[in-house]
């Protein structure tokens, strides 16, 4: 024996309002929905027909009158009665393109404000029927209904608690939020309320101060730009807001959709690329499918294709941006900047549009990578900000561009540029690289200079540094530390496998570089400090300088200081005051 389910209507109720809908104020949106597709499918038949939506309010009753197509007493029974029967799909059950509503669901949601709600309902051709349904589940029908005008009048009464969904102040935003495109006049308690326009649809030289005035009063900034967006295909119109202020990539982009002109909801995600974070869109779509929360959009390949097509049309305003007002750009990338660069670093197709324009910081002020590619064929840039604060000021003296790639982004896209944009060379700077641009002694002064220079090099010798004289430019600069990357690294790698356990000391030993090279004190020998240390007759004095120096190139080139290190600093500093301040004579002798 088969026995049919019995449905708990209370429950489905509470699936409704608990895990579908985000808000019991869909529920105005669900009764506008069914009364403007009793309007389309009147007008299917008769063109002619009256379009018009009666809201009305009253204390804790609300009614919504339509001159839609009516339901015809058998329509009742089988449509009202059943939950998930709807007369919105066709033969084989698909949704009718020419209506919002699909699933035969959305009328039971007024129960989430509502213990009853009444349906009183004129077909063109069959007597009037009213239909009462309460929220345990129990419905009543009589064929004896007062009215005399085609169309339906669903009038609910509150529940307790619900009271505030009633009234004529929140009927009038509801209804303003879901229903203002809607080309259909509609009315609360007389007045009419929404003008059916959408803010994209006016011509003329007043378009874009509406739109500006629009996204100030829906959306609440003054957009940086606005950007028409079309899709045939989807049966999409509308337009992008471009952010005034930096956003977030990493927070997803939502936009306001509505859906055959009804508002689907004002936070929907995955309308445009992921890229697209800098820009807030209100579209009107045809042919984009809802979920059946009605609150977002279904993600099949119709909305990816769409996603594609809107992308385009943003890469479009980009590129135009570029080409016809470049300062407008540059002002664009100032806000959206860390978001463009960090998208630009995963998606080549962003990279490719935006990388004339990025900035970066350089040793000789802001520049874009144009500018520097024009400057000298290559790019050089540093990885940390501290080797940029090392070497900006002395590769800058001898001309060489150097770009901080230290900040967020910056180094792994000049390492990516290369492999996106043809022709562009970028190389990571190594500090020694430098000193090859320094000038060598004449052999005399060389010759002259080697007592010196093998005094400085036994005062170095503790803390594993090599000496060298070179002159260069500034001469007010005495010293520079200078340590080529690769020993860096091969140092830093010691000091760990020193410090690690015998299996990672291992592993770590077979990554070592075995580069020996020391890191360099390079000497100024434009410096007239060094000049008059070179020429010190006391060895002692001339030690403790050497060792300051030493100290003081390293705390200028912001390099870690090791235990040997502060102690051969203490030792200079000590001395030299030792040196600086007279004896006192004892009194008291
Ligand atoms: N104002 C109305 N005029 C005429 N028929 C209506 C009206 N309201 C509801 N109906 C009928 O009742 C049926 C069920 O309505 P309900 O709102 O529950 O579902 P739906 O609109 O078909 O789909 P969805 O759940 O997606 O909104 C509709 O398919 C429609 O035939």
């Amino acid at each position: 024996m088969s026995e049919n389910f019995q449905v708990d209507l209370q429950g489905i109720v509470d699936l409704l309002s608990n895990h579908l809908y985000s808000s019991p104020r869909v529920y105005l949106r669900e009764l506008l929905q069914n009364a403007v597709d009793a309007i389309t499918a009147r007008q299917g038949m008769d063109p002619e027909a009256p379009r018009r939506i009666d809201v009305r309010t009253a204390d804790d009753v609300l009614s919504i009158s339509d001159t839609g197509i009516g339901l015809r007493p058998d329509e009742v029974r089988e449509l009202l009665a059943t939950i998930g029967r709807s007369s919105k799909r066709d033969e084989i059950g698909f949704a009718r393109t020419e209506f919002l509503g699909q699933f035969g669901i959305g009328l039971l949601s007024a129960f989430m404000v509502a213990d009853e709600i009444e349906v009183v309902t004129q077909p063109a051709d069959g007597p009037a029927t009213r239909w009462i349904g309460t929220a345990d589940g129990r419905y009543t029908i009589a064929d004896t209904a007062d009215r005399s005008e085609v169309g339906t009048t669903v009038t609910l009464k509150a529940r307790r608690g619900a009271e505030q969904w009633y009234k004529q102040a929140t009927v009038v935003e509801l209804i303003r939020l879901f229903g203002a495109l809607l080309p259909i006049e509609i009315r609360v308690d007389g007045e009419q309320v929404t003008d059916g326009k959408a803010p994209w649809e006016g011509i003329g030289g007043a378009q874009r101060a509406d739109l500006v005035g629009y996204a100030q009063d829906k959306l609440g900034f003054t957009p940086f730009d606005v950007i028409h967006l079309n899709n045939p295909a989807a049966g999409l119109t509308g337009v992008a807001f471009v952010l005034p202020f930096a956003a977030n990539p990493a927070e997803r982009a939502t936009h306001r959709v509505y859906l055959k002109r009804m508002l689907l909801a004002e936070n929907v995600e995955g309308l445009l690329p992921d890229w697209a974070f800098f820009v807030r869109a209100v579209i009107d779509t045809s042919e984009l499918r809802p979920t059946a929360s009605r609150e977002a959009l279904f993600d099949d390949g119709n909305l990816e294709a769409t996603r594609d097509a809107l992308g385009a049309q943003l890469r479009g305003w980009l590129v135009r941006l570029g080409s016809t007002d470049p300062a407008k750009l540059d002002k664009f990338l100032a806000i959206h900047q860390l978001g463009v660069k960090a998208l630009a670093l995963h998606d080549d197709e962003m990279l490719r549009l935006v990388h004339r324009w990025l900035r970066f910081e350089t040793n000789h002020g802001r520049m874009t990578t144009a500018e520097l590619q024009e400057r000298s064929g290559e790019i050089r840039y540093v990885a940390t900000i501290e080797e940029f604060r090392q070497l900006a000021a002395v590769a800058a003296a001898q001309q060489i561009t150097v770009v901080n790639g230290g900040y967020t982004y910056d180094s792994e896209l000049l390492e990516r540029l290369p492999e996106v944009v043809p022709g562009l060379v970028t190389t990571r700077f190594d500090p020694t690289e430098l000193s090859t641009s320094f000038d060598s002694l004449d052999p005399d002064t060389e010759l002259q200079l080697r007592p010196f220079v093998q005094l400085a090099q036994d005062a170095l010798d503790s803390v594993g540094c090599e000496v060298v004289v070179r002159a260069f430019e500034p001469a007010s600069l005495p010293a520079l530390y200078l340590v080529d990357r690769s020993a860096q690294f091969a140092s830093e790698l010691r000091a760990t496998k020193d410090r690690a356990d015998a299996l990672w000391s291992e592993v770590l030993g077979a990554l070592d570089t075995h580069d020996d090279s020391r890191p360099q004190l390079v000497l100024n020998h434009r410096s007239p400090l060094v000049r008059r240390m070179a020429s010190l007759g006391d060895r002692e004095l001339a030690q403790l300088a050497v060792e300051g120096l030493y100290g003081h190139a390293l705390m200028l080139g912001y390099h870690p200081i090791s235990p040997a290190d502060s102690a051969l600093v203490n030792r200079s500093f000590l001395g030299l005051l030792d040196q600086a301040v007279p004896t006192q004579e004892d009194p008291s002798r």
